[in-house]
């Protein structure tokens, strides 16, 4: 098999496995040409794992053939597609039971171990975490494509499995931030633990004040999220000594943007794109 010289295939892969959900990328150099999701399984096997890349590939090149994804260098008939690449890829995996198997199904799909990201990997990312191995990967790919976009002093809200915030102190470098339980997990909390509490759809409820149970679960859980995440911006803010943007990215980022006074605007592809800029950071020479 080939090492990974560095040398630059015209597509990349990116691959991002949260606690529920996985997506892939396909990036041509910093843009984000195509992206895919599903259910990320406690459980799967190389071969399992190295369907879903093939799966993504094939999808991608259907729809390049369409014209529903524009990415016209990835379309067969162009020379692109999978007989093509992408001979490279780029993993951020906050599932340690996941990483190995994705590690050997994208060497084993594009010939080349992927870069991952995690200690060795450079991200031009200063970090004041008092152990920055512990930083979930997702957490820094989302900075470093949320710093390019916004500049700092920055808080980034990402409204996934768990609320978490991230934090670009003056200096632009991650001060460490807040994590929370997500807004699905909350609402799976209270159904859990009350016997008379039902498992809800998260919804914007009609008022503050519920005058049922399921309206009244939403008002804590999804007003209660937004409120939370301003009362914590003016904390984190203090602390900071200075003010700063706040952008929210994850499944429920534009839902809860909207209901937020601090939250400038929902982006939902950071860590994907954050992925594409750490991967031409590291296969410079
Ligand atoms: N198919 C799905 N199954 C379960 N939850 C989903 C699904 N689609 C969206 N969600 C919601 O999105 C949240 C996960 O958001 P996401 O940003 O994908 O998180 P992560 O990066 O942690 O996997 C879940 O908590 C849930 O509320
Ligand atoms: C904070 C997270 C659980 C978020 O994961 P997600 O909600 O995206 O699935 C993940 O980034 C993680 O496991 N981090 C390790 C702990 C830390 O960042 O301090
Ligand atoms: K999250």
């Amino acid at each position: 098999m080939e090492a990974n010289t560095g040398e630059s295939a015209a597509f990349v892969l990116a691959v991002d496995v949260g606690n529920t959900a996985t997506r892939f990328g396909l990036l041509d150099g910093l843009k984000l040409s195509a992206s895919w999701e599903f259910a990320t399984r406690s459980r799967m096997t190389a071969d399992e794992t190295r369907l879903e890349i093939a799966n993504f590939l094939t999808m991608l090149e259907r729809d390049c053939a369409r014209g529903i994804v524009d990415c016209p260098g990835f379309a067969p008939e162009s020379g692109g597609g999978i007989a093509a690449g992408p001979a490279d890829a780029i993993l951020s995996s906050v599932v340690p039971d996941l990483t190995d198997v994705w590690v050997s199904a994208l060497t084993i799909e594009c010939a080349r171990r992927p870069f991952v990201v995690g200690p060795g990997l450079k991200t031009g990312l200063k970090m004041h975490y008092n152990d920055p191995s512990e930083v979930g990967p997702d957490r820094v790919a989302t900075l470093v494509a949320a710093r390019e976009a916004y500049g700092y002093p920055l808080v980034v809200v990402d409204l996934g499995t768990t609320t978490n915030f991230d934090v670009l102190d003056e200096h632009g470098a991650f001060a460490g931030g807040v994590i929370a339980p997500g807004l699905a997990l909350s609402a799976h909390a209270l159904a859990q633990a009350a016997a008379r509490l039902p498992v809800i759809e998260i919804k914007v409820p009609s008022s503050v004040i519920g005058k049922s149970t399921r309206e009244a679960m939403r008002a804590g859980v999804v007003l209660g999220e937004a409120a939370r995440i301003d009362g914590l911006v003016d904390a984190i803010e203090e602390e900071l000594g200075c003010k700063a943007r706040v952008i929210a990215t994850g499944a429920h980022a534009a839902a809860v943007a909207a209901l937020s006074e601090r939250i400038e605007r929902a982006d939902e592809s950071l860590v994907l794109r954050g992925l594409g800029m750490l991967f031409a950071l590291n296969s410079k020479r």
